[in-house]
């Protein structure tokens, strides 16, 4: 039977930690990597950060707009640094931030969620604007395949603050509408302690204006981008994320890739110490 993605991601906060590394091949950094703004470029950029992560970071993400920009290709050398992340054991989301009608999304879980596809990821970040209940195709996917899905609830952006915080006809904020429906979902799933389907909670905002508050139960996994050059910083992470910490995702795509290809190896070591000390 196909281990839930509840439970692998549940092995790895127990084992390498949950620091995520961001795979985010900017022009600038590929530049100051001293590689071509190219699709060889971004590949050999995402398989040396990959590297650089093996055995110390459980997770990547790479970013998938950084390789899109070179068509055919960029999708190309996603897909081998997919693989070889994979091959390595760590777990890759892969942050797509797809979302659409149903029919169509749908297709997206395939790209990213489906068994042998050339993208096979183990989670995906999916896009809830046209409503949480139009992904139930990918989340149904990613049940049956042991893949997870992260849905934007809280952006680390600023733009995002005020459409996320504006409250529905039933109260609820809807950033907190779209935790209930997640945690609905997680429920009736049973798929491990944290759930398959996690939302993503930038770790730069006051999550109080959210409406967040109380938790519910089970507390679905975080996926938590903002911290490093977005400004928040790890010894936070309890204050930031309170009854929710426990589930949290630390990722890190900047402040980590700017060390440059000598430094980042001694990089990842030491942000994955400071995950481990403030989760502890
Ligand atoms: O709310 C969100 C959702 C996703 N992101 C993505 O995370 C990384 C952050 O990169 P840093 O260099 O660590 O700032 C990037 O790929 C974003 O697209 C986010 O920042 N906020």
């Amino acid at each position: 039977m196909t281990a839930s993605f509840a439970d692998r991601l549940a092995g790895v906060f127990a084992g390498p930690g949950r620091l995520c590394v961001g795979i985010d091949p900017h022009s600038w950094l590929l530049s100051e990597w001293g590689l071509d703004d190219t699709a060889a470029g971004t590949r050999e950029f995402g398989l040396r950060v990959v590297d650089a992560a093996a055995g110390q970071a459980g997770i990547v993400k790479p970013q998938v707009a950084f390789f899109e920009r070179f068509g055919s290709r960029g999708f190309e050398a996603l897909e081998t640094v997919i693989r070889s992340a994979r091959d390595a054991g760590i777990l890759v989301i892969a942050d797509a931030k797809r979302g659409d009608v149903g029919s169509s999304v749908d297709a997206y879980g395939e790209t990213w969620l489906a068994e042998g596809s050339p993208l096979e990821s183990d989670a995906v970040t999916l896009n809830p604007f046209q409503g949480v209940g139009a992904l139930s195709g990918p989340m149904e996917l990613a049940h049956r395949t042991g893949k997870g899905i992260f849905v934007l609830a809280a952006t680390s952006n600023p733009e995002g603050v005020a459409g996320q915080q504006a409250k529905l006809a039933s109260g609820a904020t809807l950033s907190r509408s779209i935790l209930d429906d997640v945690t609905t979902w997680n429920k009736a799933h049973a798929d491990g302690p944290l759930g398959s389907v996690g939302v993503v909670l930038g770790a730069t905002l006051d999550l109080d204006g959210f409406g967040l508050g109380p938790v519910p139960v089970p507390a679905p996994p975080v996926l938590a981008p903002g911290f490093g050059h977005q400004g928040a910083s790890i010894d936070d992470l309890a204050r930031i994320y309170g009854d929710l910490a426990d589930g949290v995702i630390v990722s890190e795509s900047r402040a980590i890739l700017a060390t440059g290809p000598d430094g980042i190896r001694q990089a990842i070591t030491a942000r994955a110490e400071e995950v481990r000390r403030a989760s502890a």
